[in-house]
């Protein structure tokens, strides 16, 4: 299988680096063309071509692609690639949060007989999820726990002054959609979980840095007329990139392990 990558930083290159565990056999991976990736790199299980455009990453005919590089890149290469037939695995599920994107994504899907695949990501439990909000009325309370250093460079910056913390602020409390889209980097399993039944609007939101925090915590509560859940993650951050969990990291390379192309009906 030739696998097409977008964006080479903490996912992209511990992803490659565990493509031997899959029946991927070649990776183009399509990188800024400023990017120090192909210096970066170095050989791995399966070897890496890098492209700098959509063009060439087309051109080089994948058989599905990895969208790892955030919610622009999802902006600008997702509709073009499912338009043209390529499955694609949106690791920045909170990209959706953007209503005009999410049409946009669903039609060119729809226009190119191809598949946008939405891995769990950072988090888990959502195929009971799914299962309850089809049965109707789910409410959804979610609370993610990070290192402060995992938020530099987010909103959160303008509400807690993140070196001097001594304990645990909650920064954001609010919906989900307000959470994906304000959070790009840190609140995507707040859209795997909106987008798997919790809704946007409906569910709720807390985000907490804590000086404390050894690694990323992602918790949440479900209440539905049939059931009661309450599921509490506690994963390792990336060695490169505190903000994401290396489960995430797994959790793509579980969707490129089981993928299978839709067969043709002619
Ligand atoms: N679903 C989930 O649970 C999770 C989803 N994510 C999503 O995955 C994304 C990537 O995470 P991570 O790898 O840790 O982030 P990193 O910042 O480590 O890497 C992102 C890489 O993407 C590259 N990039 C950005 N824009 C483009 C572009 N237009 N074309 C090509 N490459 C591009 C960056 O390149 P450059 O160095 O040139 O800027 C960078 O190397 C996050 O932004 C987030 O949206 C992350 C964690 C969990
Ligand atoms: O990796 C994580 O822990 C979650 C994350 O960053 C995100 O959802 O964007």
């Amino acid at each position: 299988m030739h696998l097409g990558l977008i964006g080479f930083g903490s996912i992209g290159s511990a992803l490659v680096g565990m493509l031997g565990q899959t029946q991927v056999t070649q990776v183009t991976a399509l990188v800024r063309p400023a990017s120090d990736a192909p210096q970066r790199h170095s050989a791995g299980p399966v070897p890496v071509a890098f492209v700098s455009s959509l063009d060439e990453l087309i051109a080089a005919r994948p058989d599905i692609v990895v969208e790892c590089a955030g919610h622009a890149a999802v902006a600008a290469y997702a509709p073009p690639l499912l338009q043209s037939g390529h499955d694609v695995i949106i690791a920045s599920v909170g990209a959706l949060a953007d209503a005009a994107l999410q049409k946009q994504v669903e039609r060119a899907a729809g226009a190119g007989k191809s598949r946008f695949i939405l891995p769990s990501g950072a988090i888990g439990g959502l195929d009971l999820m799914r299962a309850l909000a089809a049965a109707g009325d789910v409410d959804v309370a979610y609370r993610g726990i990070k290192p402060p250093k995992a938020w530099q460079g987010s909103p959160a910056e303008q509400v807690v002054d993140l070196n001097a913390l001594s304990r645990p602020v909650t920064f954001f409390s609010g919906n989900g959609r307000d959470a994906a889209l304000a959070y790009p980097k840190n609140a995507n399993v707040v859209a795997a979980l909106a987008l798997a039944g919790a809704g946007f609007e409906q569910m709720r939101v807390e985000l907490v840095a804590d000086p404390a925090a050894q690694g990323n915590q992602h918790s949440y509560q479900v209440h539905s007329p049939f059931c009661k859940y309450t599921m509490t993650i506690e994963a390792t951050g990336s060695p490169g990139n505190a903000r994401t969990s290396v489960t995430t990291v797994l959790s793509i390379l579980q969707e490129i392990a089981t993928y299978q192309p839709i067969q043709s009906s002619t």
